[in-house]
């Protein structure tokens, strides 16, 4: 009877932990038998553990053994005279010094429904890997890699661009100097009209490397243009495009395009997107542009049905994010754009304005050089430059024409990794939480990737929530769990969860000093509503924690985000680094971290490593709870600490079973997970074994109480939401992601760049026909 590091020196009556037989009144007789037998097998059990016949910690058992059965009630404690209680029965993995006993954690609340409640401690698997000593590294020798150049010599002026533009950069966009990439591209593109391939690390500012040049080259052209007595204004011709692939990205270029011509006013910018009218884009159309930003399915729709288009002055293409456009299909509406482009363009003579260059510029930027990459190079570029940065480049801005680089984070980004086993995901994610911002100032931004769409919502909801506020004393085991006529086996089926808030307080995670907001995103809201929210999180002036998937991965510039967690690993290694990419920009710090369960995707930290030239720092789920879920003071009094956690997984479980739409919300946020965890790269499918996932436990980290095997929510998402009509790419993109990951991947929640729920629609067709699942959102 020895535990937790007390003996419990009292003369015990032999049935003390054993509850007495209730009486089943009332009901049919049917509830009454499946009461009763209930009942049994929970004294049975307790009887079983009070004899000593329970596993011993480390020992291999079943998962129904495993589980602590809600329907055995929790054994009466026995009063001591430091009124501290004895455990009931479950087997602990060390002596606890301090803290609630075991038993009043685990007198977790009493269930009628046979659902099932286990302890956050027990039965986790072990790490692979034992930790090593923390490497010692010198941040002071971290030299941030993409930083503005220190070099004196490395002045925008001296690289071409006018004292007007140069002027501008400094006093109104506070840009002193350039990046080593856009160094490089103004050497380039300012002297040269050659097709050029620009590679760069995420956040080294490539959107002013490619619209500097041109701003700078439309100027020169609108002077020759002013001194001939032409004069320059928005009808004077269209002259630069630039193709990227989704809308927020469009509209993210062109706040950065119209703040650079502010200082031009007679150059005029403009975009044409999916979801916008299309009779206004016309009509701005035919006011003239001389700079446009475009997604390429809008733009091929200009091409057909808008007259006034004019393309023959055309002298700059820009494909922003390469990889991303092919990746999403749009290679057939790039090849149309570019055959248009060439068969409408004009001789400079012929269109009669001097300092038009002979012939287009094609720029490709694309952080990873993959087949796709070079297909479309292939589609769009004539013997192309590369435009790259070396390491010998980055701090003094010397250095030869680059070569192409291995796609890595930038080098004072600090990464590390948390192994958490599943049981603990949920309640670890809110004790990291914590630690960040719990002092002002800690952090300021925080993006939190998920796999799916169902998974940012029920996270969204989990965080905003505080379930210490509600839950009951756990030592108080007599308080009924959840009031009976709010549990619900019947799941509300179609549109029950509104679509609705993206923005709350997280309540799981603020402290009094320290209130932080909480947003969500993901590519199955609507478009007004994803701008819009993104907009929200980028002005908060308050700390502020971005739940999301992989839309938010790619090319978004957030500012201040000083950490992001990837709470559910990445598809494959360009989307780690484009996820983590979203911090450190501009050479500014960054922390990532990426939580990996014990087991096989301990193997993923070889992959993390690559083109990593410091340490990284690893962390264990125990470790982030102990420092999470400290007292107030910080001060960690032996074990307490698991209960504070214990405790807060437990209000979590009520909160979710107290309502029909949370239980579902986290039913179908459970169930998408899984699907999407089948749709990893085929090359880390070993890393990430769908086989090797204790679906137990990983229940528990969405609060949920159900056995794996009955969890199963019909229907569709609730509140998916459409936009748009359908474009060719976003059949292309579920084809090629069906290849690309697996046979079990159902729908992708990618980013809605045009028109979303046809090609979902497709999406589903298709892997329905390969044999696939039907739906999950991931993106
Ligand atoms: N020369 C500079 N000095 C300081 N800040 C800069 C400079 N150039 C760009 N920035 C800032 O750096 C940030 C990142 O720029 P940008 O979004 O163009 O990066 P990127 O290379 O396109 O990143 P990603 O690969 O993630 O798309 C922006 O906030 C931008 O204002």
């Amino acid at each position: 009877m020895a535990d937790d590091g007390m003996l419990l020196n009292f003369e015990l009556p032999s049935d003390a932990f054993t509850p007495k037989p209730s009486q089943f009144k009332g009901g049919r007789w049917k509830d009454r038998l499946t009461a009763r037998k209930s009942a049994e097998w929970g004294r049975s059990k307790a009887q079983e553990r009070a004899s000593g016949k329970t596993p011993k910690y480390g020992q291999v058992v079943s998962d129904e053994e495993e589980l602590i059965h809600a329907d055995a009630p929790a054994a009466k404690r026995a009063k001591t005279s430091n009124d501290e209680v004895a455990r009931p029965s479950f087997p602990r993995p060390e002596p606890r010094a301090g803290g609630r006993p075991a038993s009043q954690r685990e007198a977790l609340p009493k269930s009628t429904n046979g659902e099932v409640i286990s302890s956050l401690f027990t039965y986790n698997p072990e790490t692979k890997v034992p930790a090593s000593a923390p490497a010692e590294v010198d941040d002071t020798s971290i030299v941030p890699s993409n930083a503005p150049l220190s070099d004196k010599l490395a002045t925008f002026t001296n690289l071409g661009l006018s004292t007007i533009l140069a002027g501008h950069l400094l006093n109104k966009m506070d840009i002193k100097a350039p990046t080593a990439i856009q160094r490089r591209s103004l050497q380039q593109l300012c002297a040269e009209d050659r097709d050029a391939f620009v590679q760069a690390e995420t956040g080294s500012g490539k959107t002013l490397a490619y619209l500097l040049p041109i701003v700078q080259r439309i100027s020169a052209i609108s002077k020759e243009m002013k001194a001939t007595g032409q004069g320059f204004n928005r009808k004077s011709g269209l002259f630069g495009m630039v193709l990227v692939p989704t809308r927020e990205l469009a509209k993210q270029i062109t706040a950065v395009l119209e703040r650079l011509l502010s200082c031009c006013h007679w150059i005029v910018g403009g975009i044409v997107i999916g979801g916008e009218s299309k009779s206004s884009e016309k009509a701005r159309l035919r006011k003239g542009v001389n700079i446009l930003v475009a997604t390429p399915g809008r733009l091929v729709d200009h091409f057909d049905n808008t007259e006034v288009l004019d393309l023959s002055k055309v002298r700059w293409l820009v494909l922003d994010e390469g990889d991303r456009l092919m990746e999403l299909g749009f290679d057939n509406d790039i090849q149309k754009i570019v055959s248009v482009l060439n068969l409408r363009s004009r001789k400079a003579q012929d269109v009669i304005i001097p300092g038009l260059p002979e012939r287009r510029t094609t720029i490709l930027c694309s952080a990873t050089i993959e087949a796709d990459v070079e297909r479309l190079k292939s589609i769009a570029l004539k013997d192309p430059v590369l435009i790259a940065v070396e390491s010998s480049d980055r701090a003094t801005g010397e250095g030869e024409t680059g070569k192409k680089q291995e796609f890595s984070a930038p080098a004072q980004l600090k990464q590390s990794y948390a192994i958490v086993p599943a049981k603990q995901r949920l309640v670890t994610l809110v004790a990291v939480l914590r630690q960040a911002f719990k002092r002002k100032g800690t952090t300021a931004k925080c993006i939190v990737f998920m796999s799916c769409a169902d998974s940012v919502d029920f996270h969204f909801e989990a965080l905003a929530n505080d379930p210490l506020e509600t839950i009951p004393d756990a030592a108080n085991s007599d308080q009924p769990s959840v009031p009976k006529q709010s549990r619900t086996d019947k799941i509300p089926q179609g549109d029950t969860i509104a679509e609705s808030r993206t923005q709350a307080g997280a309540k799981s995670f603020s402290n009094p000093d320290n209130s932080v907001k909480l947003f969500r995103l993901h590519g199955s809201m609507q478009q007004a509503i994803r701008t819009s929210t993104l907009k929200a999180f980028s002005a908060c002036v308050e700390p502020a924690v971005l739940v999301c998937t992989d839309v938010a991965s790619r090319g978004l510039d957030l500012p201040n985000v000083d950490l992001v967690i990837e709470y559910d690993p990445p598809f494959s290694k360009e989307d780690h680094v484009h996820r983590i990419g979203r911090t450190a920009r501009a050479g500014k710090d960054g922390r990532a971290m990426i939580f990996l369960q014990p087991g096989c995707e301990e193997a993923y930290v070889e992959v993390l490593a690559q083109g990593q030239p410091h340490t990284l720092t690893r962390h264990t789920g125990d470790e982030l709870l102990k420092k999470g879920f400290a007292a107030t003071s910080g001060i960690v009094v032996g074990r307490e600490w698991e209960d504070r956690a214990t405790d807060w997984q437990i209000g979590s479980e009520r909160w979710a079973i107290e309502s029909p739409k949370h239980l579902e919300q986290a039913r179908r946020a459970y169930q998408s997970h899984i699907r999407a965890y089948t749709t990893h790269v085929a090359a880390e499918r070993a890393i990430f074994d769908i086989k090797q996932l204790h679906l137990g436990h990983l229940a528990k980290a969405f609060a949920l109480r159900d056995k794996p095997g009955s969890i199963r929510v019909p229907g569709s998402r609730p509140g998916k939401e459409a936009s748009g009509k359908n474009s060719e790419a976003r059949k292309k993109f579920a084809a090629k992601h069906a290849a690309k990951r697996t046979k079990g991947a159902g729908e992708l929640d990618v980013p809605d760049t045009t028109d979303e729920r046809e090609a979902r629609k497709r999406m589903r067709v298709a892997l329905r026909a390969r044999g696939g699942v039907s739906e999950f959102n991931l993106g």
